[in-house]
């Protein structure tokens, strides 16, 4: 039998955080975070501007290597990875869609949703197929062919939420994905973000100070000043073995 070292995480956290601290050039942003996420789940990081909620994102992700703490991916450590794998980790099981869409001007809407597949050697049409099909569910399947330049932002915000959808990742990190958007176009961003994310069990990270943003996640977390300062479950959970697994915190 093997036995799980002492310290691992609990086995049915997909995500989880254990006693996390960050600074940015010593000006400290994370204090003590700890969090478990289940698969699957929905969940909205709230808090007020620069309480730390990108900052943990970014930690949990791999982008950032947390100065103290653990983060660790399905009980693999990702806190002592190497960067090549951290990378990609990052690439293959997470996608990322932050408050600005950052796409690649010279590409097309199409290239652009299909880098990540393209980046892992999926081959040029597999790439197309699945990244049309994404940017179809957008309804802006008739614009994959255009640049960014001639879309507006909430197109190419629709774009870079295919881009995060694409490889169908295990968890999306969501930093503010709304906050550029008109009330009609964040209605659907958030209605394809939560339908995919519960019909392919992706767990979806949402940070937002929206509150009708964080109203669609099953629970949510608030940070104040880098700090764990209050949870909560925001809408009932779906009478599903996958929503009645959905909670977890040990903060
Ligand atoms: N690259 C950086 N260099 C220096 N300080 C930073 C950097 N990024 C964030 N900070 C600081 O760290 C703290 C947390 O910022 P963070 O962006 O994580 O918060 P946030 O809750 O996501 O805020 P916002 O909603 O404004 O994005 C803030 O005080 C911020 O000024």
């Amino acid at each position: 039998m093997v036995v799980p070292p002492e310290n691992a995480p609990p086995d049915n956290d997909v995500l989880w955080a254990r006693s996390l601290h960050y600074a940015h050039d010593g000006a400290p942003a994370l204090v003590d975070v700890s969090l478990g996420v289940r698969q699957g789940e929905i969940l909205a990081l709230t808090g007020p501007r620069g309480s730390g909620k990108t900052t943990l994102l970014r930690c949990l992700s791999g982008q950032l290597r947390p100065t103290e703490g653990e983060v660790w991916f399905n009980s693999v450590p990702v806190h002592t990875m190497g960067d090549l794998s951290r990378e990609r980790l990052r690439r293959d099981r997470f996608g990322w869609i932050g408050p600005e869409p950052q796409l690649l001007p010279e590409l097309k809407a199409w290239e652009n949703a299909a880098l990540p597949l393209l980046l892992a050697g999926a081959s040029h049409r597999a790439a197309k197929h699945t990244a049309c099909e994404w940017l179809d569910r957008l309804d802006i399947g008739s614009f994959a062919r255009k640049r960014p330049a001639s879309l507006t932002r909430a197109e190419c915000q629709r774009v870079a939420l295919a881009r995060a959808l694409v490889t169908v990742p295990s968890v999306i990190y969501a930093d503010e994905p709304t906050a550029p958007l008109h009330r009609a176009d964040r209605a659907l961003l958030l209605r394809t973000l939560t339908t995919a994310a519960r019909s392919h069990e992706i767990t979806v990270l949402l940070a937002t100070d929206d509150e009708a943003t964080a109203a669609v996640a099953d629970r949510h977390l608030t940070l104040v000043d880098g700090r764990l300062a209050g949870t909560g479950a925001v809408s009932p959970l779906p009478d599903t073995p996958e929503g009645q697994a959905a909670c977890s915190l040990s903060a």
